[in-house]
């Protein structure tokens, strides 16, 4: 059968950035009424080449073709006007203004019409259309979910042809996935070229007809969806195949966290969590389920000294009340953020990021020794946690997602932690680095530390957990032992549902 002539192909791009070769003679074809996958590990080059789509960066070499004719993307706006979207992780929405606000925001002239008329001229252009929304509610009101449906509806008022999407579904909860792939099969089916960036391998395979493979900026496949296999996907992105995840050991007796009655208002002064009590023995993993918003954070960020609560929580024995994130680190408690810019200063090197925690000790023994210290320290976990690039001086803003993640993970478990709270590990981390950092909590739980796991990935939870609770509205349910719980059980406890099974 003969493949129709592409809506956007990219042809031999080439994109280099100080020290590595970000996209390297890459050619794809974007057809329409295809949805398209990219994959590839932290670092491959995805984000790269969808900038490069999206006229944010120019190519070094190649050529872009938009419905056969040579074009050069200059700027986002000219992306725009050929009809092409980027519906990125977090929207750039105007919070305190309603939908059609918003959508109107978008459109030329639109800004000229009366809020009746607005309304009726919008509703008129929506009727029927795949994806409907309330256009008089607040965006500050929208779940993450809405607030991207209002992204794409945005970019699909401006007539745009090719959507590109990255990792849509890591904002999402398990429930608005479904929903947004129905949305995108139907605008497939309109004629739009779709393209998404995902770390998910069961996503891809479910949900897209085609899909590429980047691997260390070059093209090392395309596959159709339908002859494609998870094995096949990973030996393509990583060129090896996975190990089986090791087995959890069982813990140990004691007891290394008390939580009792714990108490914590969210930054609005709301009660975030709900006289929750657990307790963690040593080489324990509890994991924590739970819709986002349901007072994860405000867990967190209590266990970690970064908000006050009442209750009361202790580390072995020692009580915890009214220490700072800096004492408690000493203290052996490490944590992984739950957004990675918060544990982190950008514009500082790898390096500095990964003494962040330890900088005030390392300037105590001599500030003159500090810098090729931190460097040769640097050095060894870049080499331990395969952070790429490898230059210890890299400004971390010029990392990929995931390699920050790794700098993060890196850094809190230099210390020998006795507790580590992790919020979402694994996000935005692809499948190698993903199983590296379970097989390294798997294995620091054997040597006794215990660790509280808030993630979002319920397979990851009930995986890497001796026992599992969830979050609802800020109330605990659990910790139940993990062979009690299944995704059905797992489920109900995380709605409204689960008030029958606690
Ligand atoms: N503006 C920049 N300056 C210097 N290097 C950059 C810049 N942007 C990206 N890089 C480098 O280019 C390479 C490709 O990065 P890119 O962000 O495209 O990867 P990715 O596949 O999207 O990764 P992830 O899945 O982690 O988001 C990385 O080595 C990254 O450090």
């Amino acid at each position: 059968m003969e493949t129709p002539s592409p809506l956007l192909r990219l042809s031999n791009i080439t994109k280099r950035f100080p020290g590595v070769t970000a996209n390297d003679r890459v050619s794809v074809d974007f057809q329409a009424g295809e949805v398209h996958a990219l994959l590839g590990e932290n670092g491959a080059g995805k984000t790269t080449l969808m900038n490069i789509l999206y006229g944010v960066h120019p190519p070094d070499a190649g050529e872009l073709f938009f419905e056969g004719r040579p074009v050069r993307m200059g700027s986002p706006a000219q992306a725009l006007r050929l009809g092409i979207a980027l519906v990125p992780q977090h929207p750039l929405l105007v919070e305190r203004h309603t939908v059609a606000e918003n959508l109107v925001l978008g459109l030329p002239g639109g800004f000229m019409l009366s809020r009746r008329r607005l309304l009726a001229r919008l509703r008129e252009r929506l009727a029927g259309h795949p994806i409907q929304m309330d256009l008089e509610a607040r965006v500050d009101s929208l779940s993450a979910g809405e607030k991207q449906r209002l992204e794409i509806l945005r970019a699909l008022l401006r007539g745009s042809r090719v959507l590109i999407l990255d990792e849509p579904t890591s904002v999402l909860t398990p429930q608005e996935v479904a929903p947004l792939f129905q949305q995108l099969a139907q605008l497939k089916a309109q004629g739009l070229a779709i393209l998404f960036i995902s770390h998910k391998l069961d996503e891809v395979l479910a949900h897209a007809d085609r899909i590429t493979v980047l691997r260390g900026g070059k093209k090392v496949g395309e596959l159709t969806a339908r002859e494609a296999t998870q094995t096949q996907l990973v030996r393509l992105m990583l060129g090896r195949e996975v190990a089986p995840r090791p087995v959890l050991a069982p813990p140990r007796a004691g007891v290394r966290l008390e939580v009792k009655g714990l108490e914590v208002r969210s930054s609005r002064g709301l009660p975030a969590v709900k006289r929750a009590s657990f307790s963690l023995a040593p080489g324990e993993v509890v994991g924590i389920a739970g819709v986002a918003g349901s007072g994860q954070r405000e867990l967190a960020e209590a266990l970690t000294g970064l908000r006050p609560f009442r209750g009361a929580i202790s580390l072995d024995g020692q009580p915890l009340e009214g220490l700072s994130p800096a004492r408690l680190f000493a203290l052996g408690v490490a944590h992984v953020p739950e957004e990675r810019a918060a544990g982190t200063v950008p514009s500082l090197s790898v390096a500095e990021n990964l003494a962040l925690r330890t900088y005030d000790t390392a300037l105590r023994q001599g500030p003159w020794l500090v810098p090729a210290r931190l460097e040769r320290e640097a050095v060894e976990h870049i080499r331990a946690y395969q952070v790429s690039p490898p230059d210890p001086r890299t400004p971390l803003r010029l990392l990929s997602g995931g390699n920050i993640q790794r700098v993060v993970l890196a850094r809190e478990l230099a210390g020998a932690p006795r507790l580590l709270i992790a919020v979402h590990p694994t996000y935005g981390v692809d499948v190698g680095a993903t199983e590296q950092v379970h097989r390294l909590l798997i294995q620091r739980a054997q040597e006794g530390l215990s660790v509280v796991l808030v993630t979002e990935d319920l397979d990851e939870l009930l995986a890497l957990s001796h026992r599992v609770a969830a979050l609802y509205q800020g109330e605990l349910r659990g910790p139940y032992p993990v062979g009690e719980v299944d995704l059905d059980r797992l489920g109900r406890m995380m709605t409204r549902a689960g008030e029958d099974v606690a």
